[in-house]
């Protein structure tokens, strides 16, 4: 037990549920073990009411979970949060402490890396294990135009974060067994520096981070209208819209639907990318897609390169001539799209 290289996973939570990022990093975690001998997966837990979140860490690959247990952990607060999560690895001293790139996870991470004065490698979209032991951190760099591994292993933990939707997390196991430790903590006097006076949750906002399917558009889409057919399409298949990030610039369409480097990452079953040119900063939010559908007028476009489809067309024929295809086919079927 002493020398185990223990893998840390911070299980972001909001009213009640894991941040489904969380798993998806336990899933990588488990992986990592495979090529880090002795080593074990820890999922980290901060708050109250923590039996349903530990059982289902557990279940979804972690090993054991830690919990620090105090009402002042009940909600996010930076300062309490940073305070936990370095006590934890103070006393613990984990190989490797892995924490979803969501905005509090973000936060969070840089301020526990640097309390510990260790290196962080923010916003990574894969991890490896190197022959000498030391984990592999991958992100794009310089604008997306190279993508850089980058190793610390002189400090430790050596600490990552992932940017959601890209690892793939595990099917629950009920009957996995898993130890479930728990610490009383109380927040030291000097981070009492915020007091949470009242929690308004944020309005629901657009999620297409886990659609099944997505209908996106670039700036062949011509302007609002365009995304109007995509939308119908999207709507037959049960799935999302998304964007390119010049469809965004010119105003078509909100952030929320953004997908790449400076958007979301997704993996839908199904992808169609509509009158977008395949730029690599695209390409990054969307190569763990199971298929992808390109529909391009011009049949150079790099988008041909990756997609597993490709439709070399008018996007304002095809995309309705593809909506009412689906429609009769789907009607015949009862409206399931699986
Ligand atoms: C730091 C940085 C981060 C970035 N992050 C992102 C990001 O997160 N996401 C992102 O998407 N981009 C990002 N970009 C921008 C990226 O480099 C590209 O500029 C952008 O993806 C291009 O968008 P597009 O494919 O819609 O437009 P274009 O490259 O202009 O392509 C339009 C395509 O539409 C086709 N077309 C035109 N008319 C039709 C029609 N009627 N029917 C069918 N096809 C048609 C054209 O042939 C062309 O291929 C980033 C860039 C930088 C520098």
């Amino acid at each position: 037990m002493a020398d185990e290289k223990k893998i840390f996973v911070y299980v972001e939570r909001r009213n009640g549920e894991a941040n489904r990022a969380s798993w998806e990093l336990v899933g990588k975690a488990r992986d990592l073990t495979e090529k880090l001998p002795n080593s074990s997966v820890w999922g980290i837990v901060l708050g109250e009411n923590y039996e349903e979140i530990c059982a289902e860490g557990i279940a979804r690959g972690c090993d054991g979970m830690i919990v620090l247990k105090s009402p002042d952990l009940n909600h996010y607060i930076s300062h309490y949060y940073k305070a936990a999560l370095v006590e934890i690895v103070k006393e613990y001293s984990p190989e490797i402490f892995l924490i979803a790139a969501t905005l509090e996870g973000r936060e969070l991470a840089g301020m526990v890396a640097t309390e510990i004065e260790t290196g962080l490698t923010a916003d990574c979209t894969e991890l490896g294990i190197l022959e000498d032991g030391s984990l592999a951190m991958t992100r794009p760099t310089f604008g997306g135009n190279l993508i850089a591994t980058i190793y610390s292993p002189k400090h430790k933990p050596q600490m990552a974060t992932v940017r959601p939707g890209i690892m793939k997390e595990l099917e629950p196991d009920p009957s996995r067994k898993g130890e479930v430790i728990i610490k009383d903590f109380k927040i030291p006097v000097q981070e009492k520096l915020l007091r949470l006076l009242d929690f308004i949750p944020a309005e629901e906002s657009v999620n297409i981070q886990y659609a099944k399917v997505i209908v996106a558009g670039g700036k062949g889409v011509g302007g609002k209208e365009g995304f109007e057919k995509l939308k119908e399409l999207a709507n037959v298949l049960h799935g999302e819209i998304g964007a390119s990030r010049t469809a965004v610039k010119e105003g078509w369409i909100s952030e929320e639907y953004q997908v790449g480097q400076t958007g979301k990452a997704v993996r839908p079953i199904i992808y169609f990318a509509c009158g977008i040119s395949g730029a690599i900063q695209h390409i990054v939010g969307i190569k763990e897609s199971e298929i992808i559908v390109a529909i391009n007028i011009d049949e150079k476009a790099p988008i041909f390169q990756i997609a597993d489809i490709g439709i070399v067309g008018d996007l304002h024929q095809v995309v309705p001539a593809l909506t009412k295809k689906f429609s009769e086919l789907l009607s015949n079927k009862g409206g399931k799209s699986s």
